[in-house]
Order: structure tokens, then C-alpha cells, then sequence
């Protein structure tokens, strides 16, 4: 939508054939955008090599469970100059590789050269046209310049980042601390308890990304904090709300089912552990998490076994 409202040709490629037909015919969106209206420059296709055709820019944004296989389809079709782009936010959960890594690896082309577009961007909002900032970031120059440069606008405020591994690892997590706000404020704890989880939840992301190699500022940053934020209180997402509906008694399955949209927090939470374990850094929320989606663990009781934890220094 961003694109196309920029003057862009802009070709959306999808699995289903009557979403397909909607977003051509009616610009409209109704499963995933209720109400929205589409740029009328916005098509799409289930016919991968006609969306991929001459394209100069690519921008993945499947789940990122689907991620590597819907690269390795378009890989052949890929422009061996093209910027590539990705928004998705998680890890691939066998390898625990970070989306960047999975993308080079199908489209055979240097991991420096991929950008991730992350930040607080609810599409909700995007789609509104309403004042939405988000960050580029590629490990070789040029590559998310060539992205700001495309996506950039009065309502879409687009700044360059080059540490790939910070934004990538602060998008994943943010959506485990999401689904601990929405069990939060599911149990009615208040203001103070989602506070600390998101405060803490930074602390998370910052030792993960720290071992991983990050730069700690971006977590000070619109990947960081400022999804976080958005992520941890807004109704629009659906980490946020699957965490409100389990702390209203449903089972994982069926919040899942009845979210209906994908929930990455939740395959997150064991990339995460698996993570921490490989880095050996302390990730109690993930840890609490892990135990109330996979392990039978009431909210309540994890919030306990969270303020029971042995006394601390906060730095
Ligand atoms: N929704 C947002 O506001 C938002 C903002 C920024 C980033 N993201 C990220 O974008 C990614 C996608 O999230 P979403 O909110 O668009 O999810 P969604 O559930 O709304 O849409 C996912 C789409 O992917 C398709 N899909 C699922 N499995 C597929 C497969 N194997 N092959 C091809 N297509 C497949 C679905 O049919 C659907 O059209 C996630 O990583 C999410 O974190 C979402
Ligand atoms: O709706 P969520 O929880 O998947 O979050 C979507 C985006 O990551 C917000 O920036």
C-alpha cells in the first residue's frame, strides 16, 4: 500500500486465489483489512513469476514459518539486482537462523545485501495513512538507502540502521513480551505489571541481542522499544490479543483458531528458549511464557514464580 501510494507498480503475490481476486478487483482486503480501501495502483496474483517479472524491489512478508519456502519458489524469478526487503519478525524455528540468513541462503546472494523493514506498524494504521516510522536496516551500504528511498513518504517516516542482527532479534521478541502484556492485562494486573514486563522484556531482548552480536541502541530504537511499546499495548495486535484471550481461559489451540492470523510470538517462545540455552543468557519472561503455552502453567503462576525469583541488580 505504501508502495503503490509512492507511484510504484506494485504486483502482491498470494496463495489464495479470491483474496487475489479481491485486491484486484474491489482493492479492498476484507479477511486481513476490514473496512480498508487499497491504492487502485495495487494488484495482485497467485502467479508468482508475474508478480516477480521485472521487479527492481522484493518484499517478503510471510510468516516466518513459510519464509524459506516461499524464497526458495521465488528464486529463481528473483533479479539478481534487486533489492530485496523482508518484514517478517521471528526465527526460523528447526535452524533458529534469523530471517536475513534464511533469505540469502534461497535467493543465493549475501546476507549483507538483505534489508528487514521493522518497527511499530500495526497495518491497521499503515493502511490508514496514518503517521507510522519504521527502520531499514541492510549490513552493506546502499542496499537500505535503496529502501527508504522507495518506501519513504509524509505519512511513512523511513530511517537507515546497518545492525541487521539487532532489528531482527528485537522484532522476534517483542512479540513473546506482547503475548505477557495481553495475559497481563487479561488478569486485570494493571498498569504497574505491564510496565515492568515491557521494561524487563527490553532487558531480554538486550542480553539476547547482546550475545548475538547486536548493537545495543537499536533496542533503544523504533525496532526496539518502539514495537515493543505498540506491540505490548495495542489492541490491533494479535500477539497482544492471544495473550488476552488465554488469560481468559481458552487453550493455545483454540486461541490460535480463533485468531484466525498468524501469532509469531508463539513459535518465538521456543525458538527464544532454544536461544538463550545456545547463548547462555537469562530470559525468565520466555522462560514463564514457555511454561503457560507448552506446559500447562497458569498465568497466574507464572506471574508468581516472575516476582519470586531470587533478589537482583536491575543492570
Ligand atoms: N500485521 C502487521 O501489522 C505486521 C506488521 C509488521 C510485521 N508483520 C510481520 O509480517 C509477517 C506476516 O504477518 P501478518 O500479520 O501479515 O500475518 P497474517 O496472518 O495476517 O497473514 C499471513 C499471510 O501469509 C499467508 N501464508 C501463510 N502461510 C503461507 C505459506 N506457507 N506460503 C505462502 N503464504 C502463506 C497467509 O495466507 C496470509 O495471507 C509476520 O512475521 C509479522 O510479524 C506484521
Ligand atoms: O500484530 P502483531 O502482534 O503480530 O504485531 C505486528 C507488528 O509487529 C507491529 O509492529
Amino acid at each position: 500500500s505504501v508502495l503503490a501510494s509512492n507511484g510504484h507498480e506494485v504486483v502482491m503475490w498470494t496463495r489464495g486465489q479470491a483474496q487475489a481476486d479481491e485486491i484486484r478487483e474491489q482493492h479492498t482486503n476484507g479477511k486481513y483489512l476490514p473496512g480498508a480501501q487499497l491504492p487502485s495502483g495495487l494488484t495482485a496474483t497467485t502467479n508468482m513469476d508475474e508478480a516477480l517479472r521485472d521487479a527492481q524491489l522484493v518484499l517478503f512478508a510471510a510468516p516466518s514459518s513459510a519464509m524459506r519456502q516461499v524464497a526458495a519458489a521465488a528464486a529463481p524469478m528473483v533479479a539478481r539486482d534487486a533489492v530485496v526487503i523482508h518484514a517478517t519478525k521471528g526465527f526460523e524455528i528447526d535452524t533458529l537462523e534469523r530471517m536475513s540468513h534464511v533469505l540469502a541462503e534461497e535467493l543465493g546472494r549475501p546476507q549483507q545485501e538483505i534489508v528487514v523493514l521493522s518497527g511499530p506498524s500495526h497495518a491497521e494504521e499503515v493502511v490508514k495513512k496514518l503517521p507510522t516510522t519504521v527502520v531499514v536496516a541492510s549490513e552493506a551500504e546502499g542496499f537500505a538507502e535503496k529502501a527508504q528511498d522507495a518506501l519513504i513518504n509524509s505519512d511513512f517516516r523511513v530511517y537507515t540502521n546497518r545492525d541487521v542482527t539487532g532489528v531482527e532479534v528485537a522484532g522476534a521478541i517483542k512479540n513473546i513480551i506482547a503475548l505477557g502484556t495481553g495475559l497481563s492485562d487479561g488478569l486485570g494486573f494493571g498498569d504497574n505489571a505491564k510496565a515492568a514486563l515491557i521494561t524487563r522484556g527490553l532487558a531480554e531482548i538486550g542480553r539476547l541481542g547482546a550475545a548475538m552480536g547486536a548493537n545495543m541502541m537499536t533496542f533503544a530504537g523504533l525496532a526496539g522499544v518502539g514495537d515493543l511499546v505498540v506491540t505490548c499495548t495495542s489492541p490491533h495486535s494479535r500477539n497482544w490479543r492471544a495473550g488476552s484471550m488465554l488469560a481468559s481461559g481458552l487453550s493455545l489451540d483454540e486461541v490460535l483458531h480463533r485468531m484466525g492470523m498468524v501469532v509469531e510470538g508463539v513459535r518465538t517462545t521456543r525458538s527464544a528458549k532454544a536461544l538463550a540455552a545456545r547463548y547462555g543468557v537469562e530470559m525468565p519472561i520466555t522462560d514463564q511464557l514457555y511454561e503457560v503455552l507448552f506446559q500447562g502453567k497458569t498465568p497466574r503462576e507464572a506471574v508468581e514464580s516472575l516476582m519470586m525469583r531470587d533478589r537482583t541488580n536491575e543492570l
